[in-house]
């Protein structure tokens, strides 16, 4: 199976292409569509690939007892749970208003569909790939609902165990096989210690044949550009106008300038990345001919006398001659004509030299 799989028209994932971001909008957007389209705007203009909202049909994703709970914080905009979430959604007229004007600035827009109506829906707004949030990742029938719309399926793996994740995995894949799985630990703000970026490694390995990701909840971009420089070709973050606004995710977004300067450092990280294969490098050809060290006489040497270490040294000179990770090979050569103390050994004075 191939490690690549176009996530939207013309937008390869996986193997040795760009890193995909995901510009979290999630409920940041305080219920209010003007925020949401400034938002869609910062992620179109920080080089996100996609900006993503949360919808729930809320009756599909909580039961009534979930829904009449009260929901007495300072991140809450209704007295119950129901009422607070019901606040956050948009309706589905609002959803397309969102994708047009997604569409009409030229950004990606897609939403974690958190229950399976939800998941209806935004198939039906014709949503590029589907994002299944990390507590659906373990509703299977789910999963397999979300896989049968035929769209790729970003899946993170907040809350999930690794048994759960294999189980996943063989779920989606004879359905669907565009798909990734994105490392998450759902804490909010998620501290370094909880993060478990080495999870990206056991997903490379569990998993070799479909692309990895990261989804982050903690705060600073140092977390998720080490995700990236560990294999993920995938990246969520959530973003805000402003994190000292009312709501339970602002302190573990990203602001507009973050955003851009993540994004940024993703593309200088991608090219850093480079071979596999240790070598000198063509960079590196003016600092080695400059300041490289060879082997030089540490005692005059006439001709034909075998070598023992103790007549050779390390040094920066000219002219350039024998490689100093070599050394070893000279003890016991001769060379074919005498070199006085403080000399270079050239390689075609040595008479055994091959
Ligand atoms: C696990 C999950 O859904 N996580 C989401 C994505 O990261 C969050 O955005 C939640 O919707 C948010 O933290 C909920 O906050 P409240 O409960 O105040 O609406
Ligand atoms: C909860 C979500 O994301 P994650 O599980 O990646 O944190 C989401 O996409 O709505």
């Amino acid at each position: 199976m191939p490690l690549e799989f176009e996530i939207a028209p013309g937008r390869m994932i996986g193997g040795d292409n760009p890193c995909f971001v995901i510009a979290e909008i999630g409920q940041n957007h305080q219920g209010d569509m003007k925020i949401a389209k400034q938002m869609i705007q910062v992620a179109k203009d920080a080089g996100a690939d996609c900006a993503k909202f949360q919808k729930s049909e809320l009756e599909y994703k909580f039961n009534k007892e979930a829904l009449i709970r009260p929901y007495n914080t300072p991140n809450s905009w209704g007295a119950t749970y129901g009422e607070h979430k019901r606040y956050l959604e948009f309706s589905h007229e609002q959803y397309y208003e969102l994708k047009a004007y997604a569409d009409s600035i030229g950004i990606l827009m897609t939403a974690s569909g958190m229950d399976e109506k939800a998941v209806d829906f935004l198939d039906e707004l014709g949503v590029s790939f589907l994002k299944v949030a990390s507590m659906d990742t373990n509703n299977l029938p789910y999963l397999t609902h979300a896989a049968k719309k035929g769209r790729p399926m970003v899946i993170s793996s907040g809350m999930q165990t690794l048994e759960t994740m294999r189980k996943v995995y063989e779920i989606v894949k004879p359905v669907n096989n565009k798909f990734c799985i994105l490392q998450c630990t759902s804490c909010y703000p998620l501290a370094p210690e909880n993060v478990h970026l080495n999870v990206i490694k056991t997903y490379l390995k569990e998993f070799p044949d479909i692309p990895i990701g990261y989804s982050g909840h903690e705060q600073g971009l140092a977390i998720t550009l080490g995700a990236v420089a560990m294999g993920a070709k995938v990246v969520e973050r959530h973003i805000t106008l402003d994190k000292s606004w009312k709501g339970s995710d602002h302190k573990a977004s990203l602001d507009p300038r973050e955003l851009t300067e993540l994004i940024s450092n993703i593309r200088v990280l991608e090219k850093a990345m480079g071979s596999y294969d240790k070598d000198m490098r063509q960079c590196e050809v003016y600092m080695y001919e400059k300041l490289g060290k060879t082997v030089v006489a540490n005692t005059d040497i006439p001709a034909g006398v075998p070598m023992t270490l103790d007549m050779l040294t390390v040094k920066v000179a000219e002219p350039k001659g024998y490689p100093p990770e070599l050394i070893d090979e000279l003890i016991g050569k001769k060379l074919k004509s005498g070199v006085d103390s403080d000399e270079s050994i050239l390689k075609d004075n040595i008479a055994t030299y091959s």
